[in-house]
């Protein structure tokens, strides 16, 4: 089976990423199709080398593929602190700032990489930016009053150094989305984010949001994948960058055996 380009470079990522994983880890799973990859490559791991780990998943998905791969599925409140945490991004900036929550999970996705010793982000190259801001930045609100909460939030960027004040609520069909805790998710349409951590924390004041999805101070490495099979292993302490390039034979190879 081949995988297409985009996937080559996921996959090229999550599977890098699923060696860092030793045994006995309490290992946080991220949520969205970069991080499904991730599920596969440690189920595959688990079978191939009997690799024993605590899986602690950022959504009801992630925690349903996770099972369907043999992984046992545990949770924060039993595992309490977490050796290491690997999840995707939207976008990715130079010093790994994170737009998360495109598919819904950044509020469970903070907190599980929040109570872990290392978070690292897997992804295809497209997601690393200069600056953040062209994808929408999802903010989750409880469902009371949310139009108001919506009216807040714009109000709270005109004092702001950002580009743009669109927000849309999102939708699934005629409905509004529901996150995992039932909220709904306000997604804000900026051209630019000035400051991504002042932002972060403004939004959080806001009554009735419960998270924004920038992620600043809680990445401490990205493993970014290309369609050719080369991933570049970066830490946000610095030190030299590690290459490695998969042979994409091999890849789809690995692929394959995972699918079977
Ligand atoms: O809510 C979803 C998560 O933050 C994802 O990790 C993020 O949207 C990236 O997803 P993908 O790997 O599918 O691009």
């Amino acid at each position: 089976m081949t995988l297409s380009p985009i996937d080559r470079a996921k996959f090229a990522a999550a599977h890098r990423a699923a060696a860092m994983v030793e045994p006995g880890m309490k290992v946080g799973l991220g949520t969205g199709s970069t991080a499904a990859w991730l599920v596969q490559c440690l189920g595959e791991r688990q079978r191939d080398e009997g690799l024993r780990f605590t899986a602690v998943p950022t959504s009801a998905r992630t925690a349903d593929l996770a099972r369907e791969a043999g992984i046992e599925v545990g949770d924060l409140g039993t595992a309490r602190w977490l050796d290491l945490t690997i999840d995707g991004a939207d976008q990715i900036d130079r010093e790994m700032n994170l737009i998360k929550g495109g598919g819904g999970a950044h509020l469970m996705e903070k907190i599980v990489a929040t109570a872990s010793d290392r978070m690292v982000v897997i992804a295809d190259a497209s997601k690393e930016v200069e600056t953040l801001g062209a994808f929408p930045l999802p903010v989750e609100v409880i469902p009371f009053g949310w139009q108001v909460t919506r009216m807040l939030i714009e109000e709270t960027l005109v004092g702001l150094d950002v580009l743009g004040r669109e927000t849309t609520l999102r939708m699934a069909g005629d409905a509004p989305y529901r996150t995992d805790q039932g909220n709904h998710i306000v997604d804000l349409h900026l051209k630019r984010i000035g400051d991504p951590r002042q932002l972060g924390l403004v939004l959080n004041q806001i009554p009735g949001v419960v998270e924004n999805g920038l992620f600043t101070d809680i990445c401490d490495a990205t493993v970014i994948g290309h369609s050719d099979g080369r991933v570049r292993v970066r830490q946000h302490a610095g030190g030299p960058a590690e290459e490695m390039r998969y042979d994409l034979e091999d890849a789809d190879n690995i692929f394959t055996e995972i699918a079977e």
